[in-house]
């Protein structure tokens, strides 16, 4: 359960999220906006990758200000951009990576790696250079060394912008899937339908906190 106490985020002096109240505990939810809504910045914050300059950010009742690892732990988070995240030579080993501060034994850190390899269609390149993979194939091995930690809560800053349409329904239908809370951030708003809850943000301040359909038309008449 997130939850944002009075938050408000500058950079500088410039206010780039003002004064958001919210407690986000849907399966679903989604977050729209135009460029520089404050979109990327809303998603940083919830797994304090972004610190707010005022007011709290709280996960399960750890503020992301001063309980960073309990935080990440809980709040997985995929970037626009997987080359970003991926920091190991290899598949298998950048799967890894993430576990590498679980204390788990050596073992099960292999099972699981093997798992999530095989869940998300990358079994066969364990060994293969990461940095040789296609788009799509390195946004799926980011979000499985991000799943492969098993957060409570998935946060995707736009997770198919960059990828082809195929590739982009490979990563949408994997999302779907998910038992995990997702919070998504896109500018495709096909991949709202189903959502419990999408909040609309514009110029940094929430002007709709509603069901996709309400959300998309609200968003519409904003940029008319
Ligand atoms: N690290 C930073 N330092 C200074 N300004 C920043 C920084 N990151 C973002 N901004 C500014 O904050 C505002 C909000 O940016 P943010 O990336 O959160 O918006 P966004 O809605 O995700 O945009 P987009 O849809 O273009 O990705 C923008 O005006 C941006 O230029």
């Amino acid at each position: 359960m997130i939850e944002l106490r009075d938050v408000t985020h500058q950079y500088g002096s410039r206010v780039v999220l003002s004064r958001l109240d919210l407690r986000l505990s849907e399966r679903r939810i989604g977050v729209v906006g135009a460029n520089g809504s404050g979109k990327s910045t809303f998603a940083r914050l919830l797994n304090g990758l972004v610190v707010p300059t005022e007011g709290q950010v709280l996960v399960d009742g750890f503020d992301t200000r001063t309980a960073g690892r309990e935080v990440r732990r809980r709040v997985g988070f995929v970037f626009t951009d997987p080359d970003a995240q991926v920091v190991m030579p290899t598949v298998g080993e950048d799967v890894a990576f993430g576990l590498r501060r679980s204390g788990l034994p050596r073992e099960e850190i292999a099972r699981r790696v093997e798992e999530a390899l095989r869940a998300y269609g990358l079994a066969e390149y364990a060994d293969h250079p990461a940095h040789l993979l296609s788009g799509g194939q390195t946004q799926l091995l980011a979000l499985a060394g991000v799943l492969v930690t098993e957060p409570a809560t998935l946060v995707c800053d736009e997770p198919t912008t960059l990828l082809d349409l195929r590739n982009a329904r490979m990563v949408t239908q994997l999302l779907a899937k998910l038992r995990q809370q997702v919070i998504l951030v896109t500018h495709h708003l096909q991949l709202l339908t189903g959502f419990d809850r999408v909040l609309v943000l514009h110029e940094g301040r929430l002007v709709a906190d509603t069901d996709p359909a309400s959300a998309v038309a609200a968003y519409e008449e904003l940029l008319a």
